[in-house]
């Protein structure tokens, strides 16, 4: 399918601003997305297809990675990401692949007249506004929720809340399910970030028998066990139980032939 005349690829930050600025009444979608990641090839087919369906609204894919300015302002943390804006304003941000939901939201914000965020109100929808060079998001509410942003609190008043010592035991457990446990943003067969992405490479590569848990679908055990082990990012590689590290030293420990030694010791 050609490329609709709304749909570009962001060059630079200052690139991104340009085409931001152009319209402040304008929806625009920012999709960030890496060649690596498969859930990409889908979303690449599903924005350009969506652009063609509102060509009022803009398109514009963000290499992640080779952008790390713009996805960090935007607090993006895996791919495929994507952020509706109305000028600089934050409408809703999804993360995944989920080209039903990427649809609703635009239904849900796109369809309203442009005219709306030029009077005196403010969007009804607006969480906040990105400044250039700032942390795009102000609205921890809107992470991770969908189209919308419809989520309510409220409605998880019932779930019981898990404790800290019980979310600790269930880090431990999920530590020892197998001999060697990833933590990962993704599983093996969709890693949804790059440093994910090598550290199974690495473990594929030497036929690892391993296990996975795909943080980012639980932000208890994701923060949780940065403090068990005392380590901010992930992937975190874990065996027989130990922390061991991250890609970094998983990719030093396999040039010293250490890794499979300690699998196999
Ligand atoms: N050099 C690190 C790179 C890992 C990294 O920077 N991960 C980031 C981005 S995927 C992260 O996990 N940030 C914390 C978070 O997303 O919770 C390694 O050796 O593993």
């Amino acid at each position: 399918m050609a490329t609709p005349s709304n749909y570009h690829r962001v060059e630079t930050p200052a690139h991104l601003q340009q085409l931001l600025s152009a319209d402040l009444h304008r929806v625009s979608v920012l999709y960030f997305r890496a060649d690596w990641a498969e859930p990409c090839k889908t979303m690449d087919n599903v924005t350009t297809e969506l652009a063609t369906r509102w060509d009022q609204v803009l398109f514009l894919s963000i290499e992640a990675e080779a952008l790390p300015d713009i996805s960090e302002s935007f607090e993006v943390d895996a791919v495929p990401y994507f952020i509706l804006l109305r000028g600089h304003t934050l409408l809703t941000r999804l993360s995944g692949a989920q080209p039903a939901v990427l649809s609703a939201a635009l239904k849900s914000h796109a369809s309203k007249p442009s005219t709306l965020a030029s009077s005196s109100h403010q969007p009804v929808a607006a969480k906040t506004v990105y400044q250039p060079g700032e942390q795009a998001s102000g609205a921890p509410e809107a992470r991770g929720t969908v189209a919308g942003g419809a989520q309510d609190d409220d409605d998880e008043d019932d779930v019981d809340e898990e404790s800290d010592e019980e979310l600790q035991k269930r880090c431990e457990a999920l530590m020892t399910q197998s001999d060697v446990v990833l933590f990962m943003k993704g599983d093996r067969n969709t890693p949804r970030c790059g440093f994910s992405q090598k550290i199974v490479g690495i473990l594929e590569g030497h036929k690892v028998d391993y296990t996975t848990f795909d943080i980012l679908n639980d932000e208890g055990v994701r923060q949780k066990l940065k403090e068990i082990n005392e380590w901010p990012t992930f992937p975190q590689l874990v065996i027989k139980g130990e922390f061991v590290g991250g890609l970094d030293v998983v990719k030093e420990m396999e040039e010293a032939g250490e890794l499979l030694e300690m699998i196999q010791g």
